[in-house]
C-alpha cells in the first residue's frame, strides 16, 4: 500500500475525469476492474472521495469560481474539486491535501505547468474554507433533470430530495430469515417494510452474516416490488430483468420456482454469486425479455430505466448522463410490458417497477397500458400491506416511492411499483 495517500487520490481523479468528461458510470468502471490495483481500504477511500465530490460538486465549483480567472483543463478542475472536498467538507489537514494534489498535477505531463495554480488556489481554503463551505446552499440537481422532476413533484419535494441526496444513503439489507433478530445482531434499525438499515456499515463483505449469506444488500424501496408480488411457495414466477438479483433472491427465499432472466451475461454472474452465497435456488437464463417464451403465474418486470431514483447512492448519474437516452428507455419499457402480459397465465399478476422518478417511466406508462389493454386491471388489493403509507399511493393504483419519504430515517430510493392482473 502507498503510504503517501497518492494512489487513491490518483484513482479518484481518474474516475472523476471519466465521469465528468466521458460520461462513464462509476458502477461500470468498478465492474471493469479499475480499482483492482488498490488495496481494499484504498479502494474505499478513492470511491468515497469521488462520491463526496459528486455530491458536493455545486458547492466546490462555487468556491473555486472566485479564485479562477479562466476555466482550467478538466483534470486540473477535478483535482481542485477533490482538494476542496477534502479540506472543506471532510475537514482534512490542509497542507497535506494541497501537497498531494500539487504532486499529482506535477506528475501529469499535460498539466504540470499548472501545479502553481493548484497550490495557490487550494491554499486559499486552508483557513476559512470549511466555514465558507457550510454557508453554501444544498447542491441542486442539474437543470436537465431538476426541471422535469420539479414539474412532476413540485419545488418543495425536489428541495427535500436534494437534501437526502446530499446526505448520501445508509446501507439496507434484506434478511434471509428473521428481520428483528438480524437488526439486533448487526445493531441496525428494523424498517417498517422489513429491511434492516445500517448507518455506518464499513466494508460490506466484512459484516457479520455476509459469508454465511444471511442477508443481501438491497435498498428498502427496491425490496418493495417483490413484497407486492407476494410470490407463493411452489408458484411459477418469472423475474424478467433480474440482474444482479435482489428480487430473484426475495422470491426464491419464499420457495417460489423462479426463472431469473437477463440479457447481460456479465450481470448474470452476480445473480449466480448471490444465489450461491445465500444458499438459494433459481433457474438462471440469459436471454432477451422480448423473445422469451413460456407461461407463468406471476411476473416481476423491473425494467431498464433512467435510474433517477437512485441518485443518493449513485451521484455520478446526473454528471455522466444528460437525459438524451430517456426516450428510448420509455419505448423499451412499453414493449417489455406488452410482452410480459403475453407470458402470464389467465388470472396471473404482473408487478411492474422502475427505480425512476419520472412519471413517464411509471404512472404514465401504466395509464397508457390500461388504455390499450381492456384485459388488464390494476390490483389495488395487492398494495394493502400494513406498512404501505397513504402518501405513497398514486391515482392509477400504483405506489410512488420518493427519496424524501422517511427523510428522518435517511430516505429511500425513488421507485414506481404497480401490480397488474390479467383477466381470468
Ligand atoms: C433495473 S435492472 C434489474 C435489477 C434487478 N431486478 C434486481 O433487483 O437486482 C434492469 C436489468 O434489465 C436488463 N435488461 C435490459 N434489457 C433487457 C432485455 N431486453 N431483456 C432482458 N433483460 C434486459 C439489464 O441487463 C439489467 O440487468
Amino acid at each position: 500500500m502507498d503510504k503517501s495517500g497518492l494512489a487513491p487520490r490518483r484513482t479518484a481523479l481518474y474516475l472523476l475525469d471519466q465521469i465528468t468528461g466521458e460520461g462513464r458510470l462509476m458502477a461500470e468502471m468498478v465492474a471493469s476492474g479499475v480499482l483492482e490495483r488498490l488495496a481494499p481500504e484504498e479502494r474505499a477511500r478513492a470511491q468515497g472521495l469521488v462520491m463526496d465530490t459528486l455530491r458536493g460538486m455545486e458547492r466546490a465549483d462555487r468556491m473555486l469560481q472566485k479564485h479562477l480567472r479562466k476555466e482550467p483543463s478538466l483534470t486540473v478542475k477535478n483535482a481542485l474539486r477533490l482538494g476542496v472536498i477534502e479540506i472543506c467538507a471532510r475537514r482534512e489537514a490542509g497542507h497535506g491535501v494541497v501537497n498531494s494534489y500539487v504532486e499529482l498535477i506535477s506528475r501529469n505531463k499535460r498539466n504540470a505547468m499548472l501545479k502553481g495554480l493548484v497550490n495557490a488556489v487550494l491554499r486559499k481554503f486552508t483557513t476559512d474554507g470549511p466555514e465558507a463551505w457550510d454557508a453554501l446552499r444544498t447542491p441542486r440537481m442539474p437543470k436537465w433533470l431538476r426541471d422535469p422532476l420539479a414539474e412532476a413533484w413540485g419545488a418543495k419535494p425536489i428541495a427535500a430530495m436534494e437534501e437526502v441526496q446530499f446526505a448520501g444513503a445508509p446501507l439496507d439489507l434484506t434478511p434471509k430469515g428473521d428481520a428483528a433478530a438480524l437488526a439486533e445482531r448487526l445493531g441496525g434499525e428494523l424498517l417498517p417494510t422489513g429491511s434492516v438499515r445500517l448507518r455506518d456499515p464499513g466494508q460490506v463483505t466484512a459484516l457479520d452474516g455476509y459469508e454465511t449469506g444471511d442477508w443481501w444488500v438491497q435498498d428498502a424501496a427496491a425490496a418493495v416490488p417483490a413484497k407486492i408480488l407476494n410470490a407463493q411457495s411452489g408458484e411459477k414466477v418469472l423475474d424478467l430483468c433480474s440482474a444482479p438479483g435482489g428480487k430473484t433472491l426475495q422470491m426464491a427465499n419464499v420457495g417460489a420456482k423462479v426463472t431469473a432472466l437477463d440479457i447481460s451475461a456479465d450481470r448474470l454472474k452476480r445473480v449466480h454469486e448471490n444465489l450461491e452465497r445465500c444458499g438459494l435456488k433459481a433457474k438462471v437464463v440469459q436471454g432477451d425479455a422480448l423473445e422469451h417464451e413460456g407461461k407463468y403465474d406471476a411476473i416481476l418486470l423491473d425494467a431498464p430505466c433512467s435510474a433517477t431514483g437512485t441518485i443518493r447512492r449513485h451521484p455520478d448519474l446526473p454528471y455522466a448522463k444528460d437525459g438524451s437516452g430517456f426516450f428510448s428507455l420509455i419505448e423499451l419499457q412499453e414493449v417489455m410490458l406488452d410482452r410480459a402480459l403475453t407470458l402470464l397465465n389467465p388470472g396471473g399478476r404482473l408487478v411492474y417497477c422502475t427505480c425512476s422518478l419520472l412519471p413517464d417511466e411509471g404512472e404514465v406508462q401504466i395509464e397508457e397500458l390500461l388504455a390499450r389493454n381492456p384485459n388488464v386491471q390494476v390490483d389495488t388489493v395487492a398494495m394493502d400491506l400494513p406498512w404501505v403509507e397513504d402518501a405513497w399511493r398514486s391515482p392509477e393504483g400504483g405506489l410512488r416511492l420518493r427519496p424524501d419519504y422517511w427523510a428522518d430515517r435517511g430516505g429511500m430510493d425513488g421507485f414506481y411499483v404497480v401490480c397488474l392482473r390479467l383477466n381470468a
